[in-house]
């Protein structure tokens, strides 16, 4: 029977975070000339991501990605090497043209729910503290990249194990998040 692979930073065990951690620098995979942007707090809602649009290292099937105010987020070298990968795309990509790796994702629509927070990937920082994965988000969408339908059962069993709760959308809070916001934007909103 083949291992499961999640994710290289939570494979062998996930690292805690590390109390009173308030930022660091992600750095681009290049050899040289990396691309480096300053994160100047803790993330947020760090988790793992099997859709097909969040950026994964070689050989991973998921993404671990978080979220951090985008006023905490600057591009602090080598920001010719950046590009959007999708411009249609509600996550604004931003990715090294030379190693593919995303520094950051940046929502631009100011009616979007989560407007004001940026996505990042805390695996690119040289830092250790930073807030660790807490649910499996889009598990059903590896599907998509070429995971065989039949290994999802494994898959599902590997990421209890690691207490990261597979959930074939986001977890219920931002899910809840999510509709509070639609439900504010309808005029159907209700408090208790
Ligand atoms: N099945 C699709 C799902 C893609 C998707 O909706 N991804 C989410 C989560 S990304 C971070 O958690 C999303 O919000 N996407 C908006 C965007 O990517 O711009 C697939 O796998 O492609
Ligand atoms: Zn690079
Ligand atoms: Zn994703």
């Amino acid at each position: 029977m083949s291992a499961i692979h999640i994710h290289p930073s939570v494979d062998n065990g996930i690292r805690p975070e590390r109390p009173g951690f308030s930022g660091g620098t992600l750095q681009c995979l290049c050899a040289t000339d990396k691309v480096e942007v300053a994160v100047a707090a803790q993330t947020l809602h760090n988790h793992a991501c099997g859709c097909t649009k969040c950026w994964k290292p070689e050989g991973a099937t998921f993404a671990v990605i978080a979220v951090v105010p985008r006023d905490k987020v600057s591009v602090v070298a080598h920001p010719e090497k950046l590009h959007i990968v999708d411009q249609s795309a509600v996550i604004q990509r931003h990715a090294c043209r030379e190693c593919g790796a995303h520094l950051f994702g940046r929502i631009e629509n100011k009616g979007h729910a989560f407007y004001g927070l940026d996505f990042v990937h805390t695996e690119l920082s040289p830092q250790e503290g930073w807030s660790a994965p807490g649910f499996a988000a889009f598990v059903s969408s590896v599907i998509e990249s070429g995971t065989p339908p039949s290994q999802m059962e494994s898959i599902r069993k590997r990421l209890r194990e690691l207490h990261l709760e597979p959930y074939d959308c986001l977890s219920p809070p931002l899910m809840d998040a999510l509709a509070t916001h639609a439900a504010k934007q309808k005029g159907t909103y209700r408090d208790a």
